[in-house]
Parts: C-alpha cells; structure tokens; sequence
C-alpha cells in the first residue's frame, strides 16, 4: 500500500526532516508511527498527502509512483486517503452532520447517498444521535469522532492519523484506538503517529519508529 525508497525531505530552511528512509506497509495493515517531537512524523504523512515533496528518492502508494501525481490529479488521489489530525480541524458554525458530509460533497455525490453515507458514518463511530448537533457542545472524545467519521465517511483505502489521542485521556484514547481496530478490520490501512508508546504496546500491531529522520525499526511487515 505504501512504500518509501530512499525518500529524504530538506526544507527550504536547510533542515533535513527524513533522511534516506526506506519502509514498507502491505495493504490492510495497521501501523503506529513513534518519534520523539521532531523525529519527522508529520512530514512522513505529508510526503504521502502530497503536501509536501519529497527531496530525493520514491513515495509509492497504492502502485502509484507519488512523483507522477501533478495538477488536478492531487485532488483525486486524496480521495482515496482520510486524515485524522489532533485538533480535529472541524468547522464550528456547521452541524456534525455537515462536517462528515464535507467529503462527500467536495466528490460530488448525490444528497440522497450522503445521507445514507454520513449516518452509516456516525454510527460506526456511536454519534447518530447528535448528528444535528454543532461540535462545539460535544466533548473532546467526541469531536474527535466526528474527525474519524468524516476520515472514513469516503470509505477510503488508507487511513493516516497525526497524534489523534493527543488530547484525550487514556480511556478516551483507547476507545479512539479501539475504533480504528474496526476500521482495519473492515479492510483498512492505517498509519497512525504517535507518542503514546503504551497504547500501542496494548494494540499489538507493527510499531515503526523515527528517530532524527531515519527509520530506527519496524520499517517492514514481519
Ligand atoms: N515546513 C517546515 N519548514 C521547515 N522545517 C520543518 C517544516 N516542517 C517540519 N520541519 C522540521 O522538520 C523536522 C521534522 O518535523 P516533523 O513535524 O515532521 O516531526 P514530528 O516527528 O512530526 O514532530 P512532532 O511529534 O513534534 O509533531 C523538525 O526539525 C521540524 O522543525
């Protein structure tokens, strides 16, 4: 699903954020991503967002050679990918239910199917009820899944979460992992980054870990 070869990133700043990175994520796994503050987790996820370039070497997702993705190509390819951030990023002045419609919407589909989508969405994640509710009144935990239905509403192939129990106290954030446990059995990928080494050890799945740009372990499925 994912592949890095030889892929480092220097910012215009001179900083040298990856370097040299090599790593492999099969299709259908769930995979954490942990580094000290720094380490170059977010700009991992960026590279395969296409925010940011790589400097030099490959980012291969789903087959598809990143390098090649141009112009109005980008929109489509992210189609395909949610993303969960920290901080949830939802619109304040719209209603649950329009947030995890966004998606939906900006990909044209019809209102009928939205519905249908959105509700599935928000019951997956146990918020069909404050569907018409405005984020604001909702607790942490709570925005914070209405971001993973809105992540998932597209039904996309790969997850990739940045620090999405940051937050969250540890029964919050267990429930958020518990979760993205059901997304990935229904046959998604998901990369998550993180700094809370005990909630992984407690999720039993592949830990890859960055330190000051280079993959320390954990770069290949075992
Ligand atoms: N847009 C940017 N311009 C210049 N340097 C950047 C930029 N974004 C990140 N960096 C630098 O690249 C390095 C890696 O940053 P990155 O945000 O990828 O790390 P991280 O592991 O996600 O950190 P954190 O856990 O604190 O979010 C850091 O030294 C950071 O200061």
């Amino acid at each position: 699903m994912i592949r890095f070869h030889g892929v480092s990133k220097r910012y215009d700043t001179g900083q040298e954020a990856l370097s040299r990175v090599d790593f492999h994520i099969e299709r259908g796994e769930m995979v954490f991503l942990t580094g000290h503050s720094g380490a170059g987790k977010s700009t991992l996820m960026k590279l395969i967002m296409l925010m940011e370039r790589p400097t030099s070497g490959q980012v291969i997702v789903g087959g598809r050679n990143t390098e090649r993705i141009r112009g109005n190509g980008i929109a489509h390819y992210r189609r395909d990918i949610g993303v969960v951030f920290q901080n949830h990023q939802l619109l304040f002045d719209r209603s649950v239910f329009d947030n995890v419609a966004l998606p939906l919407q900006v990909a044209g589909f019809q209102t009928a199917d939205i519905g249908r989508r959105v509700r599935a969405a928000l019951d997956k994640v146990g918020l069909l009820h404050k569907e018409k509710l405005k984020p604001i009144t909702l607790s942490g935990g709570e925005q914070q899944r209405v971001g993973i239905a809105r992540a998932v509403v597209n039904k996309p192939a790969l997850v990739l979460a940045d620090e999405p129990t940051g937050n969250l106290d540890p029964d919050l954030s267990a429930e958020i992992m518990t979760l993205f446990r059901q997304f990935n059995e229904l046959g998604m990928t998901l990369m998550i980054a993180t700094h809370d080494i005990e909630l992984t050890q407690r999720m039993n799945k592949r830990v890859m870990s960055l330190e000051h740009g280079r993959v320390l372990a954990g770069g290949n499925p075992s």
